[in-house]
């Protein structure tokens, strides 16, 4: 293999990546051809995209390059699941400098390839095109294997929230990160290598959940969302936040309280729904808090935290800065 993707050239890149996947059952034709073809037994196929960018998303100093295909296919991936649907496919859409090394390109694609099998997915195309920022533009498709989808609209007013996942982990790894620290490793692990619990959105889905979304932004961020579409609003109760030991001493030795990691630090991508009160939640899901009905004209959105705004750190935005 050569050192660099300049020399290796676009095809050469192409064949070894390429090169690095497998074959899956959902997968009728892999890459190699004008489109892959993702077998969706009942006609239906879920896709969303996400874009990750060097520097912003992601650094080469904090994370490998197989960390960085790790996270990028797990932040794709989740979302599939969040609708409900079961993961089958991603595309990554590459751009990368001519002296990125090839062994970053390769590396990337293994972590691409390791997390879709977590997932039962599979890498089935992509594209690859030189530019000066590495960028990574992923598609992923899913299957609903007949379920309806679970949308942000239909949380309703009684209905119980409930979380599966980690939640602050993801953000004080990135705290210790920005810091200059490179431990404790348990978080600055969760950074670079999110664990979205895949499978619990399909089960959510079968148990009647009424919304869901993962937590990429934030919590209370992302909650927004299910609240403004839903025309609810949600309380949340800090008492059901269990804040791990191990969260509340680096928080202590950083100076940050880790219930703002909690509620507003993202990339853990846990899921959350929304259920009917007498549902019997899926095993390992927490209530942490309510769906209220909107008071007076307001068309709901509001998320708050033990009835007050939660105003402390607000989630993720890209054009906020
Ligand atoms: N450039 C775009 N064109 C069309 N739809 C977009 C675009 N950017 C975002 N969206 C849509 O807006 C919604 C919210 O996007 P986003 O906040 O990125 O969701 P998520 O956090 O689940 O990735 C998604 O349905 C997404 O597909
Ligand atoms: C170098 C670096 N700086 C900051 C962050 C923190 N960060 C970047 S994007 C993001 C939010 C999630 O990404 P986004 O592109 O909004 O994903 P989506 O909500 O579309 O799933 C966070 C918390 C990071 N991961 N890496
Ligand atoms: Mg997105
Ligand atoms: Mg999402
Ligand atoms: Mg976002």
């Amino acid at each position: 293999m050569q050192g660099t993707v300049g020399e290796l050239g676009e095809f050469g890149l192409i064949k070894e990546l390429t090169a690095r996947l497998q074959p899956t059952p959902a997968v009728d034709l892999g890459p190699g051809d004008d489109a892959a073809v993702v077998r969706a037994p009942d006609g239906r196929v879920v896709a969303t995209t996400d874009v990750l960018v060097e520097g912003r998303h992601f650094r080469r100093d904090w994370s490998t390059a197989y960390d960085v295909g790790r996270k990028s296919a797990a932040q794709n991936l989740a979302d599939i699941a969040a609708m409900g649907a079961v993961p089958t496919a991603i595309l990554l859409g590459l751009v990368a400098p001519a002296d990125l090394p090839t062994t970053w390109a390769t590396e990337l694609m293994d972590g691409l390839r390791d997390e879709c099998q977590v997932a039962g997915a599979a890498v089935v195309g992509g594209d690859v095109v030189r530019g000066d920022t590495i960028t990574l533009a992923i598609t992923a498709l899913g299957d609903l294997q007949g379920r309806a989808p679970v949308v942000r609209s239909g949380a309703q007013a009684g209905d119980v929230v409930a979380v599966t996942g980690w939640l602050g982990w993801s953000a004080a790894g990135l705290t210790v990160l920005q810091r200059g620290f490179r431990s404790p490793r348990a978080f600055v692990e969760a950074h670079r290598r999110p664990e979205p619990p895949y499978h619990a959105g399909p089960a959510a889905a079968e148990l009647g959940a009424t919304a869901m979304i993962d937590v990429s932004d934030g919590l209370v961020a992302d909650l927004g969302h299910v609240a403004k579409a839903s025309g609810v609003d949600i309380d949340l109760r800090a008492a059901d936040f269990d804040i791990p030991a191990q969260m509340a001493d680096i928080g202590q030795a950083v100076g940050v309280d880790p219930l703002v990691w909690v509620l507003s630090g993202g990339e853990d991508h846990a899921i959350v729904a929304t259920f009917p009160a007498a549902a019997q939640l899926p095993a390992r899901w927490r209530v942490i808090g309510e769906v209220v009905r909107v008071a007076g004209p307001s068309r709901g959105g509001r998320v708050t935290v033990d009835g007050a705004p939660w105003d402390r750190v607000g989630g993720w935005d890209h054009f906020a800065e």
